[in-house]
């Protein structure tokens, strides 16, 4: 199995002291080739999550396991070798902004290069052809040479995921890969991702704000809330009333009307 966590608790060092759990005691089994989609409420841990599966974050209780490992028991050369099978992709990617688009793209490839040829791939990319291929499967093949920071934050989102493309990963952990993307885009970029795992056998494991695109899209969804899982199911077993549930109280309120915004103002303000 790619992934077996069992009352896996995960707090966030704030101030140099442990914070209350993000995570709280998680029993959840990802197999091979797997795709599911997290979904929940803005704070529930989606992301905290993702870091947790790309063994960024050390749990602090529960035990935990990637490709039969356990990360946090091996060496710190064991688990570099473990983490380059993992793909995180963050919902904003940290990209040097300096740098050509077509250099960031193939730093996806510098964990299974040796030093020398990284270091060459720094100065002369090694394999343009790669990277516009890439880039093109996201609508960006005419990015290759502009400057990462002429990007939008869209073309960035795309531009960290044509990175996951060029990657050996056999785990791609993707937090909210089309929050910044219109609708059309958005179809396009899940799409892309998901044909790319299955052709790969990868796991792909994403979270997303967007619940039906994650309905419509993924065949296993797990809600998660306070750092909790609420439901972990197929999507054809997830109600609208646990969607419901999952989401209870999150609304945010609409803002009090501007006392000068009243009807009699809007038409007097028309008149004008
Ligand atoms: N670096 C951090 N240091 C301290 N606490 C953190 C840190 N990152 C997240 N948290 C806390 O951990 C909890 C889970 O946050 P997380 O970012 O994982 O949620 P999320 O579901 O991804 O939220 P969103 O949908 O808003 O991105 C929250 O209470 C958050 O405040």
């Amino acid at each position: 199995m790619t992934y077996r966590l069992e009352q896996l608790t995960v707090r966030h060092l704030v101030a140099g002291l442990d914070a209350p759990p993000a995570l709280h005691a998680l029993d959840l089994v990802i197999e091979p080739g797997e795709q599911l989609a997290l979904i929940g409420p803005s704070g529930a841990g989606k992301t905290t999550l993702l870091a947790t599966l790309a063994c960024a974050h050390k749990p602090a209780e529960g035990r935990f396991s990637v490709f039969g490992q356990d990360p946090w028991a091996l060496s710190q050369a064991a688990r570099h070798r473990l983490r380059a099978r993992l793909f995180l992709a963050p919902q904003a990617p940290p990209l040097p902004p300096r740098q050509r688009v077509v250099t960031t793209v193939l730093a996806a490839r510098l964990p299974h290069m040796s030093f020398w040829r990284a270091f060459a791939s720094l100065v002369k990319p090694v394999d343009p052809d790669a990277a516009h291929a890439a880039l093109a499967r996201f609508g960006l093949g005419d990015k290759l040479y502009s400057r990462v920071d002429r990007l939008s934050g869209g073309e960035r989102q795309r531009c960290g995921l044509a990175r996951l493309m060029l990657s050996n990963a056999e785990a791609f952990l993707v937090d909210e890969p089309i929050s910044a993307l219109d609708p059309a885009l958005s179809q396009h970029t899940l799409a892309t991702l998901q044909q790319e795992a299955s052709e790969r056998k990868a796991t792909l494991v994403c979270s997303l704000h967007q619940v039906e695109m994650a309905r419509a899209h993924f065949p296993r969804l797990v809600g998660l809330r306070d750092g909790r899982i609420v439901f972990d199911r197929p999507r054809e077993a997830v109600t609208d009333a646990m969607i419901a549930a999952l989401y209870e109280n999150e609304h945010v309120q609409p803002p009090a009307p501007h006392p000068h915004d009243t009807p009699d103002r809007i038409a007097v303000g028309a008149c004008f």
